[in-house]
């Protein structure tokens, strides 16, 4: 559906000339989460900017849905903008209108009678749970509630995408999941392609189906969530997937209860897109003759299934150990002994 070909953005300075983005080939799929992750100055921001040609590549092309973005004309290019809702970290709202005008702009703008407006907008204040609130000005709403404004405005032409601009960096986490989940519904409900930039794995982990890792205006890494999770490739990707799997220092907070009575082996169990989390360790311990400790663990879900670790000390015959081991593994589970193998 979105089709980036050695897309390249350079910026002239007074201290010289910034590669922003650096000959980027991307492929998004219609009805898919995708994802860009990176740190302050990868290039994201002008990486979805060019989407909907806010900023025009210095050399390559975008296509969207077969039409070269870059060769519109001005007319053609707003009609094509129509069809490409966008939403920001600050919402750029309209600080004199309520919400209703301010969802309602875009559908002035389009030239849509009055009436059906009206109707649209209503709709859309349902859609986002913004009902009750269609009177309020934007300064009298909340930070996740500004947002859903924003997502109202952003849906209220029915674009086919949907460009998310870190669109939840200025929430607090439990707001940055409720509009997380927002666009998961209107992902799935409207079978909307949305694309994403943002710094924070968490919101890859939680929505996304693909992501891109940028760093230095190029793309480094790319793939399904899932796959990425399971074996990063850059040591950027490895930084960005530990924010959410495996607390860096997991095996040194565990070291103290190492030699602990009953504790007795501690192995590492890493899931990878399976559900067998929910009745492992009860199957394990039903059917051999060993005790379980759950030590510490942290299972993340995934658009494509769960992902995270789960340490556990394991008491028993050796025997029984060994066979806890190969039905573990049996599980397609990974199991690793880490401390009394
Ligand atoms: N209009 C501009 N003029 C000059 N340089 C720019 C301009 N916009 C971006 N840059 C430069 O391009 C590089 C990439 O910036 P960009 O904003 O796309 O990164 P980012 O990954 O979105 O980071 P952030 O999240 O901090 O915005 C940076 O070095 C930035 O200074």
């Amino acid at each position: 559906m979105i089709e980036l070909k050695q897309i390249q953005k350079l910026f002239q300075t007074k201290d010289g000339q910034v590669t922003a983005v650096d000959n980027v080939d991307l492929t998004i799929e219609k009805g898919e989460i995708f994802g860009v992750i990176g740190y302050s100055g990868a290039g994201k921001s002008t990486l979805i900017r060019m989407l909907n040609m806010l900023e025009r590549p210095t050399s390559g092309n975008v296509t969207l849905n077969d039409k070269d973005m870059g060769s519109l004309s001005k007319n053609e290019l707003r009609f094509a903008r129509q069809g490409i809702g966008m939403i920001f970290q600050h919402f750029n709202l309209l600080w004199s209108r309520t919400v209703r005008d301010n969802i309602s702009f875009p559908l002035e703008i389009a030239g849509v009678p009055k009436e059906k407006r009206k109707k649209r907008v209503e709709e859309l204040i349902k859609l986002v749970g913004l009902e009750g609130r269609g009177g309020s000005y934007p300064s009298q709403l909340s930070g996740g509630q500004k947002q859903r404004v924003g997502i109202a405005r952003a849906l209220a032409n029915n674009p086919e995408v949907l460009l998310c601009d870190e669109a939840t960096s200025a929430l607090d986490p439990k707001t940055t999941d409720s509009i997380l989940d927002l666009l998961v519904d209107i992902n799935q409900k409207l079978g909307l392609t949305i694309v994403l930039i943002t710094h924070e794995m968490h919101v890859i982990r939680k929505i996304c189906h693909r992501v891109a890792v940028m760093e230095e205006g190029k793309v480094v890494e790319q793939g399904n969530v899932l796959d990425v999770f399971k074996q990063p490739k850059e040591e950027m990707t490895k930084e960005f997937v530990k924010q959410v799997t495996e607390p860096e220092e997991t095996e040194k907070s565990l070291e103290h209860l190492f030699g602990e009575e009953g504790i007795g082996q501690v192995l590492q169990l890493t899931f990878v897109g399976n559900d067998v989390t929910k009745h492992l360790i009860t199957d394990l311990i039903r059917t051999y003759n060993v005790t379980i400790n759950i030590l510490q663990g942290k299972i993340s879900s995934t658009q494509n299934g769960a992902y995270g670790s789960l340490f556990v000390g394991i008491e028993g015959e050796k025997s029984e150990l060994e066979s806890v081991i190969a039905h573990i593994k049996k599980e397609k589970v990974e199991v690793e002994v880490i401390h009394g193998g």
